[in-house]
């Protein structure tokens, strides 16, 4: 394939509630959706970077411009693209992982409708269904809290995950337990708010069964994850700081997780993402589909691999109206606990008409 367009889409989202996580408090989701363009097909791509550089020191405004003035070009010079030439043809340029991951999904996308192959079956599914987790925000009260999981419980979500920070931590986490009782799934995410002298602390979490507990310490502190898992009992799950299939393996050496949240925008695509369910499932090590509320591009291709064998946990893979009243796409519903693999070319989705735009403007500075 020869790229001969790319259009970028900055789009605002409002969120259906508040959500509120260690890092801050969020009302709507800026989204950045980027439309490959070559001959044979058009295909979708979606960053998952926040406007802000809060989860990670990526932002739309940073993804918007090495998108612009270096990534694209790169990819409009290479004469025989396919989706497997585009790592190898960024690798030039340091980090940008989110904005790296959306334009290689949306040559993905491409080429397989080009030949009319799905993702999922692309990335090696085995499932044609997904059972889905929910992410639930910190709440200003224990009551509004339990009202909340009531509400995802009763839609049918198998597993809840509860944000935590200090000082909203254990008491949510028992509250929950003591409301909905053993068999309920049930694990936290962090989101680097603790610090490994806060182990005897996290310590008073192991008595409620967790699952486990996501990204407790910094995104770039291995060993002291490596000593945390000395001190608590709860099994460690890593998000920020699994970057890439080689520090997946480093972490997982290092003792420093027992368990991996996968995020192909983080680890700079779907491609990556493979590569690190395969090392994880050489290491005995399951892994889970995150979320970084995607709109419903993101969320089909999540939706995909989240199909494949190691994802023996449920992932962050909600149905579009966790999030959103009106998807981009048409929504993904919860069935039974679970989400439907799509089943067409590419992604399966695209953008439904009022969002899809009309003649793509060529970006600044892209070469045809
Ligand atoms: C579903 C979930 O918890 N996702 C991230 C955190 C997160 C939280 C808030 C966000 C707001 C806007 C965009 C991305 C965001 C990601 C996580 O697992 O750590
Ligand atoms: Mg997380």
């Amino acid at each position: 394939m020869k790229l001969t367009g790319v259009e970028l889409r900055h789009v605002r989202m409002p969120l259906v509630a508040p959500f509120r996580t260690s890092f801050g408090t969020s009302t709507s989701r800026d989204v950045l959706l980027l439309r490959a363009v070559t001959a044979e097909a058009e295909g979708w791509g979606e960053c998952v970077a926040m406007a802000d550089p809060l989860y990670s020191s990526e932002y739309i405004g940073a993804a918007t411009d090495v998108l612009t003035r270096f990534l694209v070009p790169a990819l409009g010079a290479v004469e025989h693209l396919d989706a497997n030439a585009v790592g190898p043809a960024l690798s030039g340029y340091k980090g940008h992982r989110m904005a790296k991951a959306a334009l290689e999904l949306a040559i993905l996308d491409a080429e397989l409708r080009a030949a009319g192959r799905p993702l999922a079956r692309e990335l090696g599914a085995v499932r044609d269904r997904v059972p889905c987790g929910v992410s639930v925000g910190i709440m200003g009260s224990i009551g509004e809290l339990l009202d909340a999981v009531a509400g995802y419980v009763a839609a049918g979500y198998v597993r809840i995950k509860l944000k935590i920070e200090p000082g909203w931590d254990v008491e949510p986490v028992r509250a929950v337990r003591e409301r909905f009782g053993d068999g309920l799934l049930l694990q936290v995410d962090a989101n680097t708010a603790y610090a490994l002298a806060d182990a005897r602390h996290l310590s008073r979490l192991d008595p409620f069964d967790l699952l486990l507990i996501e990204q407790p310490l910094d995104e770039d502190d291995l060993l002291g994850h490596a000593a945390l898992a000395r001190l608590i009992r709860t099994p460690i799950c890593l998000d920020e700081s699994i970057t890439s299939a080689r520090t997946a393996v480093a972490a997982i050496t290092l003792g420093a997780c027992e368990i991996v949240n996968i995020k192909a925008g983080r680890v700079g695509g779907y491609l990556e993402a493979r590569r690190i369910h395969d090392a994880c499932m050489a290491h005995g090590v399951p892994v889970w589909c995150g979320g970084m509320l995607e709109t419903g591009i993101g969320r089909a291709a999540n939706v995909a691999l989240a199909a494949l064998p190691g994802f023996t946990l449920p992932g962050d893979t909600s149905a579009s109206d966790r999030f959103y009243r009106t998807d981009l796409t048409a929504p993904f519903v919860l069935a039974d606990g679970h989400l439907a693999v799509p089943t067409g070319p590419g992604l399966g989705v695209e953008p439904l008409p009022d969002v899809s735009p009309r003649s793509p403007p060529k970006l600044p500075g892209y070469r045809s």
